[in-house]
């Protein structure tokens, strides 16, 4: 089966590191990283993955990977959602916790949102997978992003944050949208036979 490259366009060194974990599993595929903060429109988490896509494939000039995560409350109707990195950068751990002071339930759920697109001006093919949990406060070593505040429902009670990379890495959101990605790079023949 021959090897086939990709590049993935984010600006983030811990997705980028998981998404290599995920796939070192045998998985024929190679990620050529270009570390560039896109610009992110405001709209549904699918919007918001479609046109930071596009925009990425502008700038590659050719196929190419991105990739949005969210983290959604039930209780607020899923917000802050596709928004997370600026509630988290504005209120932290314990701030993302007091949101839900008051309200009946702390369920959560973080969801991953792959998009592909062939070439530029081409419409972007979206990936999605989903992880259910709650918002605890935190717990774990502070390694990556809201992972010490959300405790997936699998986890056996632990945080992302205090789960083995290995183990995250078989639950996870970014595992489950990774997954649909392979499969339809693989019908493509993406990764094996001929380009
Ligand atoms: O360049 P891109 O790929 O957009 O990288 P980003 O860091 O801007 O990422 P997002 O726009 O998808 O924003 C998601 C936020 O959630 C954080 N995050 C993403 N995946 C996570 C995970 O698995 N565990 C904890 N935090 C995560 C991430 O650090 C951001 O603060
Ligand atoms: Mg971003």
């Amino acid at each position: 089966m021959s090897v086939k490259s990709l590049v993935f366009v984010t600006g983030n060194a811990e997705k980028l590191r998981e998404v290599r974990e995920i796939l070192a599993d045998g998985t024929p595929l190679e990620l050529e990283s270009r570390a560039l903060d896109l610009p992110e429109i405001q709209g549904s988490t699918q919007e918001v993955a479609m046109e930071k896509c596009r925009r990425a494939a502008e700038i590659v000039g050719g196929p190419c990977i991105t990739e949005d995560t969210a983290l959604c409350f039930e209780a607020l109707n899923g917000l802050p959602g596709p928004y997370i990195k600026f509630f988290l950068k504005g209120l932290g751990h314990e701030g993302l916790n007091k949101m839900l002071d008051g309200f009946e339930t702390r369920k959560a759920w973080a969801l991953c949102t792959f998009a592909f697109c062939e070439r530029p001006g081409a419409e972007p093919i979206l990936f999605e997978g989903r992880t259910n949990g709650r918002i605890v406060h935190p717990r774990g070593p502070p390694k990556f992003g809201w992972d010490p505040v959300f405790e997936p429902d699998e986890g056996e009670g632990k945080t992302y944050a205090e789960l083995e990379p290995a183990v995250k890495n078989k639950i996870s959101h970014r595992y489950r949208a990774l997954a649909k990605l392979r499969v339809f790079l693989h019908e493509r023949q993406t990764i094996s036979g001929q380009q």
